[in-house]
This record gives structure tokens, C-alpha cells and sequence, in this order.
């Protein structure tokens, strides 16, 4: 058994689902983006979700989040059906999860403090004394020197950029976060450094981590199963070792094309 087949029995073990998605239709127009999809992701797990341009990353994100309809199925997060909840219910459910945009999506405006406390101010009725504090926390929780505080998103490294933008994710304390593509457009080592944090925050806080990700390192350093996206369903979900066996074309072409050969060579050796 490999090394990345126990890390999938482990997590396992950690129990329900998080998010669990049956028989969900997405579509737009004519065009059916989702057609039947299903998916677990279960609790303190860093599921790791791919899938070729266009095939639906994005959208089934953002149906999760609520942010786009279905037109069949159901979504359940932790446990519960958004749509069935009064608007009360589904916004303290909403402030279970953080999400990190691709490309942080930051308010430009805003200073990475100010940011940090947009979902504090819009949720918690706190003085602004404590939102100073805790957004200082969660400076320090990301690896951000203190004097990353009142920089504006424009004075940012791109690392920067996606460590402030996983502070305000973080700002409510979530027991779920969202992370779209969180590194690309960072260089190998500003890559290797994020995959890191996000372990160590998920290790440290119990988070369960649903990562929309291209990368193939962090697929293999911090992702505990790994499901992938073809004509709108997961064609394949489980360890890494076991999608690089697959026979499926697109994920032969994908782990085992010029830039996913050597990964796969160094998991199945
Ligand atoms: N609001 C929308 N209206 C119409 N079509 C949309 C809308 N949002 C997404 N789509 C379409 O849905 C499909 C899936 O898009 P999505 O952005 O989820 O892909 P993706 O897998 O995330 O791609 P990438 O890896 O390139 O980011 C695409 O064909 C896209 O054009």
C-alpha cells in the first residue's frame, strides 16, 4: 500500500460527509455544465478537485456556495439542504466556510487589515478594537509580517496576495474553506511554501479543505483523495495512486501526459 492509499484510509476514517452532492444538474442556456454529478467530501480532508478547462471547476463551486442554480439534484453541507433553510438559517451556515478566490479577489480599496474584517463587520457586532486584534491573528496565522496590515493589495507580492486572501477566508473561523487554484501564478517555491501552509492550517484548525487545483505537486503533497471532472460528472474520486491508474483518456492524458509522466512514474515506481 503507498503512502498516499494511507493517507486516503485515514481520512476515511474521519467520518461524514461535509459536502455531499447527488445527481446534480447545472446548466446554462442550451449547455449543460453539470449532468448528474455526485461527490463527498469528508470531514478534516483536503479533497483536491480537477479537471480540464472549461469542464465545470468553477461552476460547481459556485453552486455549492449558492451562487449559481441547479436546475435537479441536492446539496448538502454539513448536512444540511441550503435550500430547504430560511434566509436566518442558510447565513449562519454560509459563516461555517471561508472561500479563497482565484487570484484573491481582493477589495483593491481596502487595506489587508480593512479586508480581513469585511466578514466581521458584516456578520459580528464587535468593537473595532477586537477586529483589529483578530485580524492581526490572522496576519500571523498566514505567515504576513505585522506590517502587512495596512498595505494596500496593489503594494503585494503575489504570495502576499493569496496569504492575505486566505486571512480574510479565514477571518470567521471556518470549518470549511473553499480554495480556488490558490497557487497559480505563484513560482515553484511561493508554491511549495502555500502548499505547506494550507497543510499546517488544516492540520492545526481541523479544516476540511475543498481545492480547486491544476497542481500537480500539491495534488501529491496535500491532498488526501482527488476527485476529477469530465462531461459534467466526477469520473473518478479516490487516492492519487489510484487516478493515476485509471484507464479513463483524460485522466491518462492528464497524469500521464509530458508535465504528469514523472509524477506518476515517481508514485507507481
Ligand atoms: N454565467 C455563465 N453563463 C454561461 N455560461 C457559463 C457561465 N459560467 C460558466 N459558464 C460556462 O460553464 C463552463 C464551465 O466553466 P468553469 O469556469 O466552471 O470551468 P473551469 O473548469 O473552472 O475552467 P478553468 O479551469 O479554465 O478555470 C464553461 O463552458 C463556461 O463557459
Amino acid at each position: 500500500m503507498t503512502a498516499v492509499e494511507d493517507k486516503a484510509i485515514d481520512a476515511a476514517a474521519r467520518g461524514a460527509p461535509i459536502i455531499s452532492v447527488r445527481g446534480l444538474v447545472v446548466g446554462f442556456g442550451d449547455k449543460l455544465v453539470m449532468n448528474g454529478l455526485d461527490l463527498d467530501v469528508r470531514r478534516g480532508e483536503v479533497l483536491g478537485f480537477v479537471g480540464g478547462s472549461g469542464q465545470g471547476k468553477s461552476v460547481l463551486t459556485r453552486a455549492i456556495l449558492g451562487l449559481v442554480p441547479k436546475r435537479a439534484g441536492e446539496i448538502r453541507i454539513f448536512g444540511k439542504d441550503r435550500d430547504a433553510l430560511s434566509a436566518p438559517e442558510r447565513r449562519a451556515l454560509e459563516q461555517r466556510w471561508g472561500v479563497l478566490f482565484q487570484n484573491g479577489a481582493l477589495f483593491s480599496g481596502l487595506t489587508v487589515k480593512q479586508n480581513i474584517q469585511v466578514p466581521m463587520r458584516e456578520t459580528r457586532d464587535i468593537s473595532q478594537g477586537l477586529m483589529d486584534e483578530l485580524a492581526m491573528l490572522k496576519i500571523a496565522l498566514v505567515g504576513l509580517k505585522p506590517d502587512a496590515a495596512d498595505k494596500f493589495p496593489s503594494e503585494l507580492s503575489g504570495g502576499m496576495v493569496k496569504r492575505a486572501a486566505l486571512a480574510r477566508a479565514l477571518a470567521l473561523d471556518p470549518e470549511l474553506v473553499f480554495l480556488d487554484e490558490p497557487t497559480s501564478g505563484l513560482d515553484p517555491i511561493g508554491a511549495a511554501e502555500f502548499d505547506d501552509l494550507i497543510a499546517t492550517l488544516q492540520e492545526t484548525l481541523g479544516l476540511t479543505v475543498f481545492m480547486v487545483t491544476h497542481d500537480l505537486d500539491s495534488l501529491y503533497s496535500i491532498c488526501d483523495r482527488v476527485a476529477a471532472l469530465a462531461d459534467g460528472r466526477v469520473i473518478a474520486e479516490g487516492a492519487l495512486g489510484t487516478l493515476l491508474k485509471s484507464d479513463h483518456p483524460w485522466l491518462r492524458a492528464y497524469f500521464h501526459g509530458v508535465r504528469g509522466g514523472r509524477l506518476a512514474g515517481s508514485l507507481l515506481d
